[in-house]
C-alpha cells in the first residue's frame, strides 16, 4: 500500500518531469498503481487507517508524485449528500473550460508540500475532460466547484506545475486586485459569488 514515505517533496526532480501518455488498453502493472492510488485516498480518508498509517488526508494523487512519470490521477472527494465519488483517469485532457474562474479561499496545498504557502490559485469553475478509465473506455466527463479545482490541480502536476506556480501576484503596479474570481469556501464546495 501506497504511505506519505512513497510520495516525493519538492526539490525531488520527479516532481518537473512531465507525465508520458499511458498505452490504453492498460498493461496490469499500471492497473495496479492506478488502484493502488485510489486506495491512498481511501485510506486517508478514513480516519483509522490515517491515524495507524499516519497519511494526510488526500483528495486527490497524481502519479509523478510516486516518481511515476506516468499520466495517471486519482480523484475522491464528496458530492452533495456526502458520498465518496471516486476517479482514475488516465491521459486526462482539459478539452474545454468555463471562462469563469475560481479559486479556494484558503488557497491550496499539496500532499508533496510540507510547509503552508499563502495565495490564492485561479483555476477554472467547469472543465470538460476526456480521459480513459481502468478498463481503457474512453470517456468525457464534466467537472464543477471543488471537484473541479482538484482534477486541475492533478493535471497541473502530469505537466510538472505546482500550484505555488500559478500563485498571482497582487499587481503592485497598477494597484488593481485581481480581477473578480469566484470564491469556493472549502466547507460546502458551493461556488459563492
Ligand atoms: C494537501 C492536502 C491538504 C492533503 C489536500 N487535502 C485536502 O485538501 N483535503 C481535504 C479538503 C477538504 F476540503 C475536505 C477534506 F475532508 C479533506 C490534498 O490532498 N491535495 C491533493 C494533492 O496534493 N494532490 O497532488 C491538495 C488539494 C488542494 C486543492 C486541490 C487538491
Ligand atoms: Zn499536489
Amino acid at each position: 500500500m501506497i504511505t506519505m514515505n512513497d510520495i516525493i517533496r519538492e526539490g525531488h526532480p520527479g516532481l518537473r518531469t512531465p507525465a508520458e501518455t499511458v498505452p490504453v488498453p492498460l498493461t496490469e502493472s499500471h492497473k495496479e498503481l492506478a488502484e493502488k492510488m485510489i486506495e491512498f485516498l481511501r485510506n486517508g480518508q478514513d480516519p483509522e487507517a490515517a491515524e495507524k498509517y499516519d497519511l494526510r488526508p488526500g483528495v486527490g494523487l497524481a502519479a509523478p508524485q510516486l516518481n511515476e512519470a506516468l499520466k495517471i490521477i486519482a480523484v475522491r472527494t464528496m458530492d452533495d449528500n456526502g458520498e465518496p465519488e471516486e476517479h482514475i483517469l488516465i491521459n486526462p485532457e482539459i478539452v474545454s473550460h468555463s471562462r469563469n474562474t475560481a479559486y479556494l479561499e484558503s488557497g491550496e496545498g499539496c500532499l508533496s508540500v510540507d510547509r503552508p504557502v499563502e495565495g490564492i490559485v485561479p483555476r477554472y469553475s467547469r472543465i470538460k475532460v476526456d480521459a480513459y478509465d481502468l478498463n481503457g473506455e474512453k470517456k468525457r466527463l464534466r467537472f464543477r466547484g471543488y471537484e473541479a479545482i482538484v482534477v486541475q490541480h492533478e493535471i497541473d502536476h502530469l505537466h510538472g506545475i505546482m500550484f505555488y506556480d500559478r500563485i498571482e501576484e497582487f499587481n503592485d503596479k497598477l494597484k488593481q486586485p485581481l480581477p473578480p474570481h469566484a470564491v469556493i469556501a472549502r466547507s460546502d464546495a458551493e461556488t459563492v459569488i
